[in-house]
């Protein structure tokens, strides 16, 4: 885990995430998550069941990578055609690969969406604006759906916790207001692309739903 945030971390990792054909190279995502939930980690102790979660789901993914068949997962793409190809994934219902890569990233691919919200919100928002508020509004439109009752009011509790706005912008430590916009301008764009990649990836291979 990183010792201490870096938004341009996180943005220098989602910038490297893309080869020059578009594939996703697993690495960086991971390492782009990585330094997220060391953010997170920071807000307190409240958001570690989260945190838990990630980390988690962020080694399965560092163990198949540095595994015996490694090569195959540096990119999404790559792995992808892997698992599909020597049916290692579970399409319908859970049985013998319960924790593929594909079911892993997925949890993280819907988590991206709520990153991206989250933060186009955070962009553009006024000194009124609650980050409770905007946190809560971006899980809504993106990763409740995909959760039960009781991980969806632990996780309203949690964003109860959060910093107001402006101790949020001086927590993120990336300089001024202004600064900390103009960073999160840069990397909307490639958390964007990175997440439309994979989702048409997904979908074009019917894995939007795995469960
Ligand atoms: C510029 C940076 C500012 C923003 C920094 C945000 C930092 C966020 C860091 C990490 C986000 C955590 C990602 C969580 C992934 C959750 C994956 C998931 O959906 N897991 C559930 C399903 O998994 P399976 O059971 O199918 O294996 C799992 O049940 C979830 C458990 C825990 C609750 C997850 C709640 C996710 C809320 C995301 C918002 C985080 C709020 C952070 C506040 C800044």
């Amino acid at each position: 885990m990183a010792d201490s945030f870096s938004l341009q971390n996180v943005l220098d990792n989602f910038k490297s995430c893309l080869s020059d054909n578009k594939e996703v190279f697993l690495k960086y995502y991971i390492s782009g998550w990585r330094e997220l939930v060391s953010f997170m980690n920071s807000l307190g102790s409240v958001f570690a069941f989260i945190s838990k979660d990630a980390v988690n789901k962020i080694q399965i993914l560092e163990n198949f990578l540095t595994g015996e068949n490694g090569t195959h997962y540096l990119t999404v793409q790559s792995m992808v055609k892997y698992e599909l190809d020597n049916e290692l994934v579970d399409l319908t219902k859970r049985g013998s690969h319960p924790e593929s890569g594909c079911r892993t990233l997925l949890r993280l691919h819907r988590a991206l969406r709520w990153l991206q919200l989250f933060l186009e919100s955070l962009r553009t928002s006024t000194e009124d604006s609650k980050t409770s508020v905007m946190c809560s509004d971006a899980y809504n439109a993106s990763l409740a759906q995909h959760h039960p009752w009781l991980i969806r009011k632990a996780t309203g509790m949690a964003f109860c916790a959060l910093p107001g706005r402006d101790t949020f912008f001086e927590v993120l430590n990336a300089g001024s207001h202004q600064e900390v916009v103009t960073l999160l301008g840069e990397a909307l764009p490639l958390i964007s692309e990175v997440y439309q990649i994979t989702e048409d990836l997904y979908a074009k291979n019917n894995l939007l739903e795995l469960p």
